[in-house]
Parts: structure tokens; C-alpha cells; sequence
């Protein structure tokens, strides 16, 4: 029989990444108020997805405070975070690690910056730490100070630390958004691989673009409040809310 009328066998779809230990996430009547502003008002919120969930929204939106309320940062002025069933606690917060925009390294070389943290996990060996520099590709600047990094290889270093804490969840706060493209490119790589070992991502973006890179699931908000909650493909394709519209047509949601 020739080649051509051998069926044709679909691609198999990709496996899914594998789900965190500290999934679920149930949120319930979250509310945030500072300085007398009322910020947040959640009634409920449920994730379960292995892999990426992108929370967007414009600038004020309230992102930022969500993944603060989230790692335990801040606490609410009322309602309730449970992971994987248990409320929200110090020790659930050390399963959960959080890259910020703006790096926070310490003055010490790219290495001690990243034995500082396996050390503190008891966790310290030249293996582990070397395995680390050669996943976010800074193998070759060990001995440099970490200030004298550029912004893409200071973020990658920072996300190094977040790993050496092996985290169940990864908060990503709008951690590529001074970065150039190439360096967005390489620090999405390492993210996208590390979803797909098991470690849920909670990525924070208000770029349209990444967002549709590395989402699973996005959570839209809007004015403090949650305006949708997807699975990735049908937010873009066919977004619910009308604020989440504007927001992909590149208006202000109003
Ligand atoms: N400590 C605070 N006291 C009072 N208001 C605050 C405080 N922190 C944040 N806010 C306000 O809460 C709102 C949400 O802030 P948040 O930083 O979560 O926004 P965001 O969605 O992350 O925005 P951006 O994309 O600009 O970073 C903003 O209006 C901000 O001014």
C-alpha cells in the first residue's frame, strides 16, 4: 500500500502539566479595604488549574493586592483563602515563593545570592546551586556581583531563588515588564517548563500579549472585582464581560 493511504494518526494532545499539592484554592466574601478605600470585593474565586493563570486587568485593577492577599502578605479585611482545604498560614506561605517586578537580590555574587536560599532550606550543596545557574542560564556568571547583572539576567536570578525554595505555587508579579523582548522570551521559557513539572503558576500581567503566551486560565479584574474567570482560549476568543472587551481592544475599560 503506498505511504499516502496509510491513515493519518492526530497528534496527541500535550499531557497536562501535573496539579500542585496546594491546589485547590478557595476564596470566599474577600474583601480589602486601606485607608478607608474599599480595593478589593471578591465573593468567590476557585482555582484548580494545573499549569499557568494569568490574572489581567488595567493598571489599578488590583492585581497586585490579590496575589499580596494571596501569599499572605496582606490579610483581608474580611473572607477567607484556604489552600489545598487548609487556611491560609505562615507555613503554607513557605510553600509559595513570589518574583516581583523589581528584583530584590542581595549584594553578594549571582552564586551566594543563591546559597543564601538553599541554606535557609537546608538545602545547600554546590549540585543544587549549580543546577539552578544552569536552569534561568547563568552558569557562566557564578562569580559576578548580582547588581552588576542586567535587568533580564537579575530577573532570571530572582526567579532562581524562587526556585531553590522548590515552591508549590510561583507568584509572578509583572515580572517581565522593563525587560526586552529576547529577555521576556527566555524568562517565559523557564516559567512555561517549570508549570509543566507541576508547580502552578499565578502570573500577574496586564500585557495582552504574554497573556495569551502562557495563560491556561485568566482571571479578569476589573475596579477590584472579578469580571471573569476562564479557561484560556475562550477569554480570547470570546470574552463575557464587557470591561474584559474593552480591555482586549485596547480601551479603557470603563
Ligand atoms: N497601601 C495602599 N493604600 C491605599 N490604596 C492602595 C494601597 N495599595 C494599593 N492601593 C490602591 O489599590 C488599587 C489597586 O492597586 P494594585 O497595586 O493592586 O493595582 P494593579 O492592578 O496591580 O495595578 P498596576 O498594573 O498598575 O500595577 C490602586 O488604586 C492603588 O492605588
Amino acid at each position: 500500500m503506498p505511504d499516502t493511504l496509510l491513515p493519518v494518526m492526530p497528534p496527541a494532545d500535550p499531557p497536562a502539566p501535573a496539579r500542585s499539592a496546594l491546589m485547590p484554592l478557595r476564596v470566599r466574601d474577600l474583601t480589602l479595604q486601606m485607608r478607608g478605600q474599599p480595593l478589593l470585593d471578591i465573593p468567590a474565586l476557585d482555582l484548580d488549574c494545573a499549569g499557568t493563570t494569568v490574572i489581567m486587568g488595567a493598571n489599578g485593577a488590583g492585581k497586585s493586592l490579590l496575589l499580596r492577599l494571596l501569599h499572605g502578605l496582606i490579610a483581608p479585611s474580611s473572607g477567607t483563602i484556604a489552600w489545598g482545604g487548609a487556611a491560609m498560614s505562615p507555613a503554607i506561605a513557605r510553600r509559595q515563593a513570589l518574583v516581583f517586578q523589581k528584583p530584590v537580590l542581595l549584594r553578594r555574587s549571582v552564586a551566594a545570592n543563591l546559597d543564601f536560599v538553599l541554606r535557609a532550606r537546608r538545602a545547600g550543596t554546590a549540585e543544587a546551586r549549580d543546577a539552578l545557574l544552569a536552569r534561568v542560564g547563568l552558569t557562566h556568571k557564578a562569580s559576578q556581583p548580582a547588581r552588576l547583572l542586567s535587568g533580564g539576567e537579575q530577573q532570571r536570578l530572582a526567579l532562581a531563588r524562587a526556585l531553590a525554595t522548590r515552591p508549590d505555587i510561583l507568584f509572578l508579579d509583572e515580572p517581565t515588564a522593563s525587560l526586552d523582548p529576547a529577555a521576556v522570551q527566555s524568562f517565559e521559557g523557564i516559567v512555561s517548563d517549570i508549570a509543566d513539572e507541576g508547580t502552578s503558576v499565578i502570573f500577574v500581567t496586564h500585557d495582552v500579549g504574554q497573556a495569551r503566551r502562557m495563560a491556561r486560565e485568566v482571571v479578569f479584574l476589573h475596579q477590584g472585582r472579578i469580571t471573569e474567570h476562564s479557561a484560556a482560549p475562550r477569554f480570547f476568543a470570546a470574552p463575557q464581560s464587557r470591561a474584559a472587551r474593552a480591555y482586549l481592544a485596547g480601551q479603557l475599560p470603563l
